[in-house]
C-alpha cells in the first residue's frame, strides 16, 4: 500500500492513518487499509465513481461511543454519535462494521460504527437489562397500582379556569396522572397491552430530506411528556396565538351529552356499541373508561383538522408515538422535558397540578413528590422512546418553551427536515 502510494499527494489525514498501520492489530489493519483508500478517494467530487459510493443517511436511534465498545476492532477508528444524529453511509462492505461520517461534516474520513444486524443482535442479547426492568421497578408496576388515566375533563372548563378563554374542542388528553389516593375512581384502561412495548430494538433508521410543499397537508404533531409538565399550557398558548393556524382533536364520549354541549364541540358523542365497534376496527389513536363511559381521540379527528390546513396539536402517550408514524401524518414529535427540581421548585411556586385535586375538586398546588414524580417518568419517557423525539423542549421559563416550540414550528413548515424514507418511498 505505502508503495501504491509513494507518488501520490497524501493529505495529512491519510498520513495519520497510514502510521496507524503499524499497529499489530490484523483487524485494525485492514480497516486502516481501506480508510487510506477511501481517505485518498473520497475528496474528489468526480472519484466516487472509483469506488462503491452509496449516498445513504440514517438516523441514529442510539448513543455510541467506541471507547466503551469492547467489540470495535480499533477504537481509534471509530465514530462516535449521539441518538438522533444523522450519519451517511460510506460502505457497508463488512457485515459487522458499517463506514460512516456524519452528514454535512467537511472531513471525508469515515469511521466505523457497529452494523444494524450486529447492533440490534447485541442489543437484544441485553435487552432484558437496559429496556424491561427498568420500566417495571421504577414506572409500570407503581403506575399501574397507584395511577389512573387522567380523566378527560367531563366540561370544557379547563382553558376557561386557567385563562378565561374558552376553546372549543380543547381538551386533555390520555397522558397517565398519579392517582389522588383520597378519590376512589376506577382504573381508566388505557390500551395497556402495548403500553410497554419492547419488541424494537432501535439502531439506525433510514432518513431523507423532507420539505413540506405549500399545497399539502401539515405534519402532525405530536406532544408527548410526563403529566403536569405543561403540555396543556403550552399547546393552549399556541391554540390562542393563531386560532386559523392551529387546532386540537375533539375526542369521542360515550357519556350523556350535557344541556349547554353540542355534539362535535366539546365532544362526539356516541354509544357504547359504536365506540366498541370502533375500537374493534383500530379507529381510535388512543381510548380508555372513566366512570363507565369511554373516551377516545379517533384517527379521523386528526384528519379533520388536517383537512382544514391546520397544524393539529395532539398530545399522547409516548407508547402511541409508533402507531401515528405513517406517511399521511408524518409526525414530527417533540418531548416536553421537565426542568431541574431546583428549577420545577422556583417556576411552579404559584403553578397548579390539575391532575391532582382537593376534596372540593380544585387543582392543587404542586408537591415534592409530584416535582420528582415528573422528573423521573422523563427520565423513563426519554430512556424508552428517546429515539422516536424529533425534539426536546424543556420547559423551565414558560415564555422561553413557548418561543422555542414557535420557532420550530417556523422551521418545520418552511425548512427541510429528516424523516423516515419509508414514509415518502412507501
Ligand atoms: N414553565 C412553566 N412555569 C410555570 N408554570 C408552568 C409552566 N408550565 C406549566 N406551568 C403550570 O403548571 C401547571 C400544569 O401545567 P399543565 O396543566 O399544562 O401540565 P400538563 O403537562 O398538561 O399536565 P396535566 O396533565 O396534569 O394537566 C399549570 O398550572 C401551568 O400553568
Amino acid at each position: 500500500l505505502a508503495e501504491e502510494l509513494q507518488n501520490k499527494p497524501l493529505n495529512s489525514e491519510t498520513r495519520e492513518l497510514l502510521k496507524l498501520l503499524s499497529k499489530p492489530n490484523v483487524k485494525s489493519q485492514i480497516f486502516i487499509r481501506s480508510q487510506v483508500s477511501s481517505a485518498y478517494y473520497v475528496p474528489g467530487p468526480v472519484d466516487t465513481t472509483c469506488r462503491r459510493f452509496v449516498k445513504m443517511f440514517i438516523k441514529a436511534l442510539f448513543d455510541y461511543d467506541p471507547n466503551e465498545d469492547k467489540a470495535i476492532p480499533c477504537k481509534e477508528a471509530g465514530l462516535s454519535f449521539k441518538k438522533g444524529d444523522i450519519l451517511q453511509i460510506m460502505s457497508q462492505d463488512d457485515a459487522t462494521w458499517w463506514q460512516a461520517k456524519h452528514a454535512g461534516d467537511a472531513n471525508p474520513r469515515a469511521g466505523l460504527i457497529p452494523s444494524k444486524h450486529f447492533q440490534e443482535r447485541r442489543l437484544a442479547l441485553r435487552r432484558p437489562e437496559i429496556l424491561v426492568q427498568p420500566l417495571k421497578v421504577s414506572n409500570r408496576k407503581s403506575y399501574e397500582e397507584t395511577i389512573e388515566c387522567e380523566e378527560i375533563k367531563e366540561d370544557a372548563e379547563y382553558a376557561g379556569n386557567h385563562s378565561g378563554t374558552y376553546i372549543a374542542g380543547f381538551r386533555r388528553s390520555f397522558r397517565l396522572s398519579r392517582k389522588d389516593k383520597k378519590t376512589n375512581k376506577s382504573m381508566y384502561e388505557c390500551k395497556k397491552s402495548d403500553q410497554y412495548d419492547t419488541a424494537d430494538v432501535p439502531t439506525y433508521e433510514e432518513v431523507t430530506p423532507y420539505r413540506r410543499q405549500t399545497n399539502e397537508k401539515y405534519r402532525l404533531v405530536v406532544l408527548v411528556g410526563p403529566v403536569g409538565v405543561g403540555l396543556n399550557e403550552l399547546k393552549r398558548k399556541l391554540l390562542i396565538s393563531d386560532t386559523q393556524h392551529y387546532g386540537v382533536t375533539v375526542p369521542h364520549t360515550t357519556r350523556a351529552r350535557r344541556s349547554q354541549e353540542s355534539d362535535g364541540v366539546e365532544y362526539i358523542f356516541i354509544s357504547k356499541h359504536l365506540f366498541e365497534t370502533d375500537v374493534q376496527n383500530n379507529k381510535f389513536i388512543e381510548y380508555g373508561e372513566y366512570k363507565n363511559n369511554y373516551y377516545g381521540t379517533s384517527i379521523d379527528s386528526v384528519r379533520s383538522v388536517l383537512a382544514k390546513n391546520k397544524v393539529c396539536l395532539l398530545d399522547v402517550q409516548p407508547h402511541t408515538v409508533k402507531h401515528l408514524r405513517t406517511l399521511e401524518f408524518k409526525p414530527y414529535v417533540i418531548f416536553i422535558k421537565p426542568p431541574s427540581i431546583e428549577r420545577l421548585r422556583e417556576t411552579r411556586k404559584n403553578a397548579k397540578i390539575i391532575s391532582s385535586r382537593d376534596d372540593q375538586g380544585a387543582a392543587k398546588p404542586f408537591t415534592e413528590e409530584d416535582f420528582q414524580e415528573m422528573i423521573k417518568s422523563a427520565q423513563i419517557m426519554e430512556n424508552q422512546y428517546g429515539h422516536l423525539f424529533d425534539k426536546i423542549i424543556v420547559n423551565d421559563d414558560l415564555t422561553v418553551a413557548f418561543n422555542e416550540l414557535k420557532t420550530t414550528f417556523d422551521k418545520l413548515e418552511t425548512e427541510a427536515h429528516w424523516v423516515p424514507v419509508s414514509w415518502l418511498h412507501s
